[in-house]
């Protein structure tokens, strides 16, 4: 790490607003905004069962992961064509480029869309026009993930994969989300083994409600190459020991842990902790359509709330780039921007 120049703690929003960063776990269903969801659900004539803005965010009053799933997997009700898709990705991407991130590997769940009659082509082909357009336009350099729900069964996740495969080349990995708890790693073993002969990228969600014992099987079992959430391994110092020799990334998602009760404020997150034990933690914003905030507002609110400084915000960045899934090379320029406007802050 360069020396860093003295930065006063009033100025510290503004430095984690403009250092570049990679966002690692956004699920591109969670960026559908109140006013978006109602526009497509007009567009389409699907009925949400909500009729304006104000009475779909007072629904947005979680207790706990599943509370949350069920809204966001009625919400993605609205989206039927490619355009919907892309439209939903561009509208993230522009939210995305506005907080300085310069790259993304977003998250998509086929199987909402399609056990409701919608093609994996439309859902595929309209993300990948958002992702293309970006670059071209935005300058961020976005990529998808394709994560499986946990909550069904490895056979249709199969199924699932074999729907994606014709389209191999508009992904570079592959996860699992959804509700966690009751379904642990190991139903997925098989298909994770498949994917990595496949030569697809390997992550999991683990560790967000669940056990460490989760942890340790995404690891042991799927062989993943990051952990989504991760937070409850703080519980385990064995594995606490584990993800810092072998400095398995995990994305981190404040807000998020802090809206589906967690942690019961930002002040108690571990965030500070997990770093403090020299692990590779990432900040993301996970749903921000859900969780009322996109990076930014993540960086922002969770270094308020726990006292974290200017080193440990270049650290943050640093680790995003580090553990995404670009080439030795591109992570050096990524390195070389984040120094730089370090260098440059004053
Ligand atoms: O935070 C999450 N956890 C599990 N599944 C999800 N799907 C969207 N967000 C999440
Ligand atoms: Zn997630």
């Amino acid at each position: 790490m360069p020396s860093l120049p003295p930065i006063h703690p009033d100025r510290l929003p503004e430095l984690l607003r403009r250092m570049p960063k990679a966002e690692l776990h956004v699920h591109i269903e969670g960026t559908l905004e109140p006013e978006l969801i109602l526009a497509l659900a007009r567009r389409n004539q699907v009925d949400v069962g909500y009729d304006s803005v104000e009475a779909l965010r007072q629904a947005y009053n979680f207790t706990d992961l599943q509370s949350f799933l069920d809204i966001y997997y009625a919400g993605a009700c609205v989206l039927r064509e490619a355009r919907d898709f892309e439209d939903m990705a561009r509208a993230y991407l522009e939210r995305a480029a506005a907080d300085n991130v310069v790259h993304a590997e977003i998250f998509f769940d086929p199987q909402t869309h399609t056990a409701r009659g919608v093609s994996m082509e439309k859902v595929i082909t309209g993300l990948h026009r958002a992702c293309e357009r970006a670059r071209d336009e935005q300058g961020v350099n976005a990529t998808l993930i394709l994560c499986f729900l946990r909550h069904l069964s490895e056979e249709e996740a199969f199924e699932t994969l074999e729907q994606a495969l014709p389209f191999r080349d508009k992904f570079i990995g592959i996860g699992l989300d959804s509700s966690e708890v009751g379904h642990p790693p190991e139903k997925f073993a098989r298909l994770f083994a498949r994917c990595r002969e496949l030569g697809l990228h390997l992550v999991a969600h683990a560790g967000e409600e669940g056990p460490p014992a989760y942890v340790w099987t995404a690891l042991n079992l799927l062989r993943v190459e990051r952990i989504d959430h991760g937070v409850q391994s703080a519980k385990d110092p064995m594995l606490m020991q584990r993800l810092a020799q072998d400095q398995i990334p995990l994305t981190v998602c404040p807000l998020s842990n802090l809206k589906l009760k967690v942690f019961p404020d930002l002040a108690a997150h571990n965030i500070g902790r997990l770093l403090g034990a020299g692990l590779c933690v990432t900040v993301n914003s996970d749903d921000p359509a859900y969780f009322g905030g996109y990076m930014n507002d993540n960086f922002v609110q969770t270094f308020a709330a726990t006292g974290l400084g200017a080193r440990q915000a270049y650290q943050l960045a640093l680790n995003s780039f580090n553990a995404s899934f670009v080439s030795e090379r591109v992570k050096r320029n990524y390195g070389e921007m984040l120094a730089g406007t370090f260098a440059s802050f004053e």
